[in-house]
């Protein structure tokens, strides 16, 4: 049986990576048994939310999950997410934490690239102003290349001989490579049909070594940008360079510590608040019957900035939409199963 899929969250430190990680994966009461038993420090379930089948049949009542939760028609499905931490620029050479992060990668199936567009935070994650974050993602995805190139290289010599010996189809010879990366022969093809005039694996410079590497990358790292930070007063211009020269590029823009906040002022009944949307509700908005508690003056303060810098402006802090659009790079289907589709059962 296939495993659970799995999403990396990856970035330079600082970046805001555990914050994106607790604002995703800090779920209320209402969650049910979920799949996921042993989890160790860096990984954590995080709540993927899509329309549910019941609200199409109006069986909203009836929907009662085996795992995550279903409310008013839209489901809340546990998927793992992992932290993967350490990353620096020359890690693939052994910096920081070196590989150690790069064998972490291997488990995962996308990638969800926190980059703090505040430009505060140098590439090692230390305090600055004014750094400029296009920088960032491309060394990231360097960082990665590295490590795989390095890999094939230190071996090319005897792959390149076995390679003629068995006489084996180019994507056999790369299965028995790229296969510890997680990848099977489906990502393999997939990755040799993308690149064009592909000569024989015998004629391969570093450069074809590379063109076949960054495809197998976009096939196995699919990556969504998280551009996080966005409540900062920097963030806008760097989002603008950022989606201009990479249009193509999934893009979401967050900020994951308004997320963590909401969360909490939530949780604490100070206000209502639709996970994933614009809308805050406080004791002012909904008289006393909706039970929430007042906030003081420094709070309403605080969730009317918020509101203005990040809810009205951008529609939603965008967390949500980030695990949604790396869910969709993995092509996932949902399938709702019922024991009877007359009654809609179990
Ligand atoms: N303004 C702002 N600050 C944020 C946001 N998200 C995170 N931060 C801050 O950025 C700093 C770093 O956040 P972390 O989540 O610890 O970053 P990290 O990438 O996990 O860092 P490492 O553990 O060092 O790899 C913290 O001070 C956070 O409060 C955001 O959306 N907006």
């Amino acid at each position: 049986m296939p495993r659970d899929p799995l999403i990396g969250i990856v970035g330079k430190p600082s970046s805001g990576k555990s914050t994106t990680l607790n604002s995703l994966t800090d779920a209320n009461a209402k969650m049910g048994a979920f799949p996921f038993t042993t989890i160790d420090p860096n990984r954590a379930t995080g709540y993927l939310q899509i329309d549910c089948a019941c609200a199409r049949y109006g069986k909203e009542d009836l929907c009662k999950p085996n795992y995550g939760w279903c409310s008013k028609g839209k489901r809340h499905v546990p998927i793992e997410l992992l932290d993967v931490a350490g990353l620096i620029p020359g890690a693939s050479q052994g910096l920081g934490l070196g590989n150690k992060f790069l064998d972490d990668l291997r488990q995962a199936d996308a990638l969800i690239h926190v980059v703090d567009v505040s430009g505060t935070t140098d590439s090692n994650g230390k305090a600055t102003r004014g750094y400029d974050p296009l920088q960032d993602i491309e060394w990231l995805q360097d960082e990665i290349r590295l490590w795989i190139e390095g890999n094939l290289q230190k071996r090319w010599g005897t792959i390149v001989r076995r390679h003629t010996a068995t006489k084996s189809p180019i994507v056999e010879t790369l299965r028995a490579q790229f296969g510890g990366y997680g990848a099977n022969m489906n990502m393999i093809a997939k990755a040799v049909d993308s690149i064009p005039d592909l000569p024989p694996l015998e004629e391969w410079d570093n450069e074809w070594i590379t063109k076949m590497v960054k495809a197998f990358m976009k096939v196995k790292f699919p990556t969504v940008l998280a551009l996080n930070k966005i409540d900062h007063p920097d963030a806008d211009k760097n989002v603008s360079k950022i989606l201009l020269k990479y249009p193509d590029t999934r893009a979401v823009l967050t900020s994951a510590i308004t997320e963590v906040f909401l969360r909490k002022l939530a949780k604490q009944n100070y206000i209502k608040y639709e996970e994933g949307t614009e809308f805050i509700d406080t004791l002012e908005d909904l008289g006393e019957e909706s039970g929430l508690k007042p906030l003081d003056e420094k709070l309403m303060q605080r969730v009317e900035n918020i509101r203005d810098l990040v809810l009205y402006r951008f529609g939603s802090t965008g967390v949500v939409q980030v695990l949604q659009e790396a869910a969709k790079v993995l092509d996932l289907v949902p399938i709702f199963t019922v024991r009877n589709i007359q009654t809609f059962t179990e």
